[in-house]
């Protein structure tokens, strides 16, 4: 199931997450580490205006761990917090709520000066389809919650769940759209499964791949195709990897739908090792 972002959903999806807001201290913005900004959504500070938010780089483990530290210096020099976490084996779920309290700190210092009593932090969490926010309500909870699956657009239900004494999180993540601007973005989103391959042409993202992965990791393209030298146009490093894996038509030809589902698939099962996509020295933000 993927959902059609079509404007009426969308306007849908930004009531919901604002009725939402009301409700909560602070916002958890849930993106992919391997594409901060690819997977985050284009209007986020517009609708959540001066909501506190904390920004968690979720999948870190199969993310390019240096670039990853790259965005959390450059969110950093932003004013904001983000933090690397893996929500399938619960690494940085403790951090989460200590950052959680460094950013609410003076709200927090301001409350206790008016006298009121302190309380948990009321926390949602928020991100385009697949990103793990199911998988991460989870974790907090320490028990299933909410539904999970490889596919996007499968969350339901609605309550608070206690994290220890400090946390309460709503148990329905905010889903918002991701961003559609432009194709080099949907091909980041197709490559790291985020939305359907039947939404863009099968050949273009693993051309957008081949390209990506010939000037970023050559090396691990080489080894895993096991190819002599790289060729220097798409069309020939196509052709050679084809005859290296053995994608032929029965005219001894390179089948390119074969071999272009083949590369796609690679990437996504980590074949060629963690890869972030999204840089943020080349990366418009
Ligand atoms: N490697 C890795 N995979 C993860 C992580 N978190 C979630 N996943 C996987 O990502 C996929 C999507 O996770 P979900 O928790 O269903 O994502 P979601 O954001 O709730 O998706 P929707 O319900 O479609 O909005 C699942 O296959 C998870 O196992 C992580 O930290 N690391």
């Amino acid at each position: 199931m993927t959902i059609q972002w079509f404007p009426g959903h969308m306007a849908k999806a930004r009531r919901e997450v604002t009725e939402k807001l009301k409700l909560v201290d602070i916002i958890f913005e849930l993106v992919d580490a391997r594409i901060p900004i690819s997977s985050s959504n284009p209007m986020l500070k517009e609708i959540i205006q001066q909501k506190p938010r904390l920004i968690l780089l979720n999948k870190a483990d199969i993310a390019d761990r240096q670039l990853t530290e790259k965005w959390i210096a450059h969110y950093a020099k932003q004013g904001l917090t983000a933090l690397a976490v893996n929500s399938q084996a619960g690494k940085g779920m403790n951090q989460i709520i200590k950052a959680s309290e460094e950013v609410l700190k003076e709200k927090r210092l301001r409350d206790k000066a008016k006298g009121l009593r302190p309380r948990a932090i009321k926390a949602m969490i928020i991100g385009i389809p697949n990103v793990g926010k199911s998988t991460l309500i989870n974790r907090l909870a320490k028990r299933n919650i909410a539904k999970t699956g490889n596919m996007p657009g499968v969350t339901k239900a609605q309550q608070w769940i206690k994290v220890g004494k400090e946390l309460e999180l709503l148990d329905t993540p905010g889903i918002l759209w991701p961003k559609f601007e432009d194709p080099e973005t949907g091909y980041k989103l197709a490559l790291t499964g985020a939305i359907k391959d039947t939404l863009l042409n099968m050949q273009d993202i693993a051309e957008f791949g081949l390209e990506f992965l010939s000037s970023h990791y050559p090396g691990r393209l080489i080894d895993q195709y096991k190819i002599a030298e790289l060729p220097t146009d798409l069309l020939s490093l196509f052709n050679v990897i084809a005859v290296s894996m053995g994608h032929l038509t029965n005219e001894n030809e390179p089948d390119y739908e074969k071999t272009a589902e083949k590369i796609v698939r690679d990437i996504r099962l980590q074949k060629f090792g963690n890869l972030s996509l999204d840089d943020p020295e080349s990366v418009e933000i």
